[in-house]
Order: structure tokens, then C-alpha cells, then sequence
């Protein structure tokens, strides 16, 4: 009931809905109890009572009788449904803003498809127990203790010896439950594995054609798939056990009600329109109970729906606004790192260690180094996507969390060597940071990225649509919209990480002429392997190991014999063998 308590924020709101559903489903269960009664009148006072002229008016009465529970049972489940509905309308809407929110800790460990089950099938599963589960809990215990209470108002004697086998069932029930909750559990799992098996194969369809890994991927799938059957079928296995257990235990008490309750007839201390209600008046006690399997069933599986949903709500956001944040509109974009030390959770590697440098407004400064090296984690720490374990991080001369998360990351642009674009038009996705951009800004910010002229050649312009991740376009094409995009933010910082890396030389040109333009004003991260990229840049900063092992401007950097230097000799290997052929030559 902990997780039920713990949700219940979600649907407590809702509770008239509810609380109407109840008292028709009360007055719709009472109706039902009456059924028997009237058949024992029927059948001792009209039948046997020889009263017949009474029929006419008992068969209107049924009839009448019908036609309220009809009414009443529509706005019973109608209102059941809706207070279902609405309640995990709130609760999908509050997980989702969750996601939105959660940290980049978080998603270095979720998996897109186990998350995308918890939001569609575990919702649907709570809801499914809210619309029909509770109520139909409550349902048998009013209909077990009405009927109990006419059973024992015809005969106590006949009620407790027809009874004696619920015991034992009610044992049954109970230990179904304890082994069908973990099953479901296992089942919810694997569906969320087999979904996110299914996301990673379509996201990663080109490495998986490319490497021909397609029977690979369909082995994979396969064994998921199996996992999920597997569980399903021991699933059934605890059902199919059980099951004829109740069943036969219910079976057990109508033998019991016909022998006793035949006797007590024929020896006149029962009539038998009683022993006919009662027949019918023992199933509102059996039906319930061996039905409570099915009821327990849907609880189960809400339950373990339940706590996966709340795994997503209690997810830590452990990196939030400080108190006295200040929301800034523009910033100088000055940046200073002093000692910074930083280990990813879970990781005894440092990703970077001791790491200190200004960066004066409008100066580029460039990272180069090995991969691993912790160039990435630098801008990481600068957008606060991460804390950092030591030392401090400035912008402005104030740490980052004096500015508010929104308008720190608004003012910190990121072109990344692979940009995500949205299946929408390229107009929304050059907007997205800045909605209500006008048109005219977005057009500016498309031709300062060199993306215009190209976007004007596609039939439908700026309004075309794009598939999902920007499938349609070619990489230097989907760079330049990413790039279009940072600018339209007018980021006082700019990070390009690796942001001409996947596109060849001659794109790669123009892209950086197009963001030699972008960098202008803003102090610019440039993370590279190239050492044409951070050529130009203000200071350069050679990471090894998560440590700065050199640092200058070009010039200096290749007339020491350090790591540039290395790296310099590697790149530029080839130029200067043929320059020294040209040499040897003359
Ligand atoms: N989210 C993460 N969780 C755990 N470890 C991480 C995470 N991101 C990076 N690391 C580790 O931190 C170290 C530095 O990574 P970082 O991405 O900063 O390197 P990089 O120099 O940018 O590399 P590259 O040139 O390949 O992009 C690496 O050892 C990396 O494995």
C-alpha cells in the first residue's frame, strides 16, 4: 500500500470522481444482493404460497429494478474510468517534466526504451488499477460481507458449514499473491528491456547496416524476446497452478451447501426458496474470492508499475538553482577554472584533475589532447551539467550556480560533433532556443551559419520538414543548422565540441569560415583533434589524462618539443616530407 500512499498526490485530487463511482458502485451491489431475495420470495411466498396474482407486479418490479442498476452501473463505471484517466493524464505530464530535469548523471545510466515503458505501459497499468482494480476490490468486500449477512440472516448454521472451505482458499489467494508480484515485476523488466533493445537497433540502424550486424541485432532481439516470454510463461505457470486450486475449493462449498442445506429442507428448518437464494447468494462469496485473483493481478501489476514510476520521481535532481540565484540576462563571459578537480559518480578515474585557466571575454580558447582526456568534461562543468568534486568554476568573477540554470545555459552555446535535430520544420529547429524568434532572426542566424543558401534550395525552404534526426540532410548541412540554432541564442559563450570533426576538409572549410563570423564577441571553447582548428585560438590548453600538460598560443606551442608539438609532427608529417622533397630537389 506504500507506493499507493506514495502516489497518491496524483490521484487524491480526483478523489469526488472517485468517491461517486463508490456509492454507485454500493447501490449497484446492493441491487445485486436483492436478486436472491426476490427469487426466495418468488419461489416460497408467490409459488409456494400460491399467490399468484402477486407475479405481474413482481415481474414490473424486476424489471424496474433493472433499469436503475443499468443506470446505475453506467455512471459507476463512467465515473471510475475518468477518475482512471485523469489521474494519470497528471501523473504522465509530471513524469515527463521529471525527464526534462533530471541530470546528465541520470541519463549516463537510463536506457531510452525501459524509460519510454514506464511512461506508456506502467502508466497504463496504474491506471488500469485506479479505473477498475480499486473499486473492484471494494466491490467484493461489500458484495462477500451483504451476501454473508443474508446467508446468516436464512440460516448461521448453513452459512458456516457452506463456508468452511474459505480458509483455505484465502490461503490459496495469499500465496498467489506473494509469487505472482515478483513474476509481474519480471515481466515489466524485460518488456522495458526488449524496448529498449528495439530503440538502440532503429536509432543505430546505419552502424547496424554498415557492419552488416543485422542477424547480430535479430539474435539479440530474440533472446530478449525470450526473456520476456519466459517470464510471461512462468507468469501463466503461477496462474495455471492456482487457479484450479481456487476453483476447486469453491466447488467444494456448494457440495457442502447441497448436502447440508438439502438435509435442513427436508427436515423442514429451511424453506426452499432459501436453499435456491442461498445457491445463488454463495457465489456473490466465492466469485469475489477466487476473482480476487484477478483483482490481486491487476494490483500486483500496478504495484510493480507503481514503484517503477516512482524510481522516476525519487530520481535525485541534485543539481537545481541555488537559492539566491540570479536570473542574468546577458553575461561578459569571462571564465576562470581554479584547481578543478572532477570524477564522474561511480568512477575512481579523476576526468580531470587540477585543472586551472582564464579565458578573457571574446578569447577562443582551444583543447586538444588524446580522447579521454577530459577536454569535453571542461564545458561539461562550465554549463553546470555536472559539479565538479574540487576547485571553483567563474563566470563573470561569480561561481556558476550565482546564475540561475536557465539563464547560465542560456548564455552557453554548444555546437557538438554530432547535433541532434528535431523531426520538425528547419525554421523550429534554428528556433528552438529562443521560441518566438522572428523570422527575420532566424534567417540572419542561418546566413551567419552559411546554412541559408542551402536551406532557400530545398523545395519548401525554411518550412521543411525534417526527418527524424535530421535524416534528409548531410552532415556539413545538419552542422550549419546546429550552428544557426547556437547563434539565435546569442550565447555570450560558445562551445564547439568536435563540431567539424564528422564532416570532410572542404565542408569543414566553410563551416569554419562560417564560424569564424559566429565566434566574434564571444568567448569561444574550441574542442578539436585538428590542430588547424585551435590554430588561431587566443590560448590553447593540451589536456593528458584529464590534466593540462602544456598551454600557449600556436606559435609557441610547436617551438616546444612537448606534446603540441607531437601532435603537430604527426598532423603535418606528410606536408613537411614533401616540402622537404621540394627542398632536396632545388
Ligand atoms: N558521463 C560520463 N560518465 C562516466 N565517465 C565519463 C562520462 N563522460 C566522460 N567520462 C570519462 O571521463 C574522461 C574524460 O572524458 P571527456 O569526454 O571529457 O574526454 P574528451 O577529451 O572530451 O574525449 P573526446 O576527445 O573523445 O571527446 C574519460 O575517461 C571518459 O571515459
Amino acid at each position: 500500500m506504500e507506493i499507493f500512499k506514495r502516489l497518491q498526490s496524483f490521484y487524491m485530487p480526483y478523489k469526488k470522481l472517485f468517491i461517486t463511482s463508490l456509492i454507485f458502485m454500493f447501490f449497484v451491489t446492493g441491487i445485486t444482493v436483492v436478486y436472491p431475495i426476490v427469487l426466495q420470495m418468488t419461489i416460497d411466498d408467490v409459488v409456494l404460497g400460491e399467490q399468484y396474482d402477486l407475479i405481474p407486479y413482481l415481474a414490473f418490479g424486476f424489471v424496474g429494478i433493472m433499469i436503475v442498476k443499468g443506470i446505475g452501473t453506467f455512471v459507476y463505471q463512467y465515473t471510475g474510468e475518468m477518475f482512471g484517466i485523469t489521474s494519470v493524464y497528471r501523473l504522465r505530464n509530471e513524469l515527463y517534466k521529471k525527464l526534462q530535469y533530471l541530470p546528465y548523471r541520470y541519463y549516463d545510466n537510463a536506457k531510452t526504451g525501459d524509460l519510454m515503458s514506464r511512461l506508456t505501459a506502467d502508466v497504463e497499468g496504474f491506471r488500469f488499477f485506479l479505473s477498475f482494480g480499486f473499486s473492484e476490490l471494494i466491490r467484493f468486500f461489500i458484495l462477500i460481507l451483504s451476501a454473508f449477512a443474508v446467508m446468516f440472516y436464512y440460516s448461521p448454521s448453513l452459512t458456516f458449514v457452506t463456508l468452511a472451505t474459505l480458509p483455505f482458499l484465502a490461503v490459496a489467494v495469499y500465496r498467489f499473491d506473494k509469487r505472482v508480484h515478483p513474476a509481474f515485476r519480471s515481466i515489466r523488466k524485460s518488456f522495458g528491456q526488449l524496448n529498449t533493445n528495439v530503440q538502440e537497433n532503429i536509432s543505430g540502424i546505419n552502424t547496424v547496416k554498415s557492419l552488416s550486424r543485422e542477424s547480430y541485432q535479430t539474435g539479440k532481439f530474440n533472446d530478449s524476446n525470450g526473456t520476456y516470454k519466459d517470464n510471461y510463461i512462468s507468469t501463466s505457470n503461477i496462474w495455471a497452478k492456482f487457479f484450479p486450486l481456487m476453483e476447486l475449493l469453491g466447488n467444494l462449498s456448494i457440495v457442502l451447501l447441497l448436502g447440508y442445506g438439502g438435509y435442513l429442507v427436508i427436515e423442514g428448518s429451511l424453506q426452499l426458496g432459501e436453499l435456491v437464494a442461498f445457491y445463488s447468494l454463495i457465489w456473490y462469496i466465492i466469485w469475489p474470492i477466487t476473482n480476487l485473483g484477478f483483482v490481486i493481478n491487476l494490483f500486483s501489476q500496478s504495484k510493480a508499475s507503481g514503484e517503477r514510476l516512482l524510481e522516476i520521481l525519487d530520481a535525485e535532481e541534485d543539481i537545481q538553482d541555488a537559492k539566491d540565484a540570479e536570473e542574468v540576462e546577458s553575461l561578459k563571459g569571462h571564465v576562470q577554472f581554479t584547481n578543478v578537480t572532477h570524477r564522474y559518480h561511480g568512477y575512481e578515474e579523476k576526468a580531470l584533475s587540477d585543472v586551472s585557466f582564464t579565458a578573457l571575454p571574446g578569447q577562443t580558447i582551444g583543447l586538444i589532447g588524446a580522447t579521454g582526456s577530459g577536454k569535453t568534461t571542461v564545458t561539461q562543468l562550465l554549463a553546470r551539467y555536472y559539479e565538479p568534486e574540487e576547485g571553483s568554476i567563474l563566470i563573470d568573477g561569480k561561481p556558476t550556480d550565482a546564475y540561475t540554470l536557465n539563464s547560465l545555459r542560456k548564455n552557453i552555446g554548444f555546437v557538438m560533433q554530432e547535433s541532434f535535430l528535431f523531426s520538425s520544420s528547419i525554421k523550429s529547429n534554428i528556433a528552438y532556443g529562443r521560441p518566438g524568434v522572428s523570422m527575420e532572426d532566424i534567417i540572419e542566424a542561418a546566413k551567419r551559419a552559411d546554412a541559408h543558401e542551402f536551406i532557400m534550395e530545398l523545395p519548401k525552404g525554411y518550412d521543411t520538414l525534417l526527418g527524424e534526426r535530421g535524416l534528409g540532410l548531410s552532415g556539413g548541412q545538419k552542422q550549419r543548422i546546429a550552428i544557426a540554432r547556437a547563434i539565435c541564442t546569442d550565447p555570450s559563450i560558445l562551445v564547439l565540441d568536435d563540431a567539424t570533426s564528422a564532416v570532410d576538409m572542404e565542408t569543414e572549410h566553410t563551416i569554419q569560415q562560417a564560424l569564424k563570423e559566429v565566434m566574434k564577441g564571444r568567448t569561444t571553447f574550441v574542442i578539436a583533434h585538428r590542430i588547424s582548428s585551435v590554430k588561431q585560438a587566443d590560448q590553447i590548453l593540451v589536456f593528458d589524462k584529464g590534466s593540462i600538460v602544456e598551454r600557449g598560443t600556436h606559435e609557441t606551442l610547436i617551438n616546444q618539443s612537448g606534446p603540441y608539438r607531437r601532435i603537430y609532427d604527426i598532423q603535418f608529417k606528410d606536408m613537411i616530407e614533401e616540402e622537404g622533397r621540394r627542398e632536396v630537389a632545388k
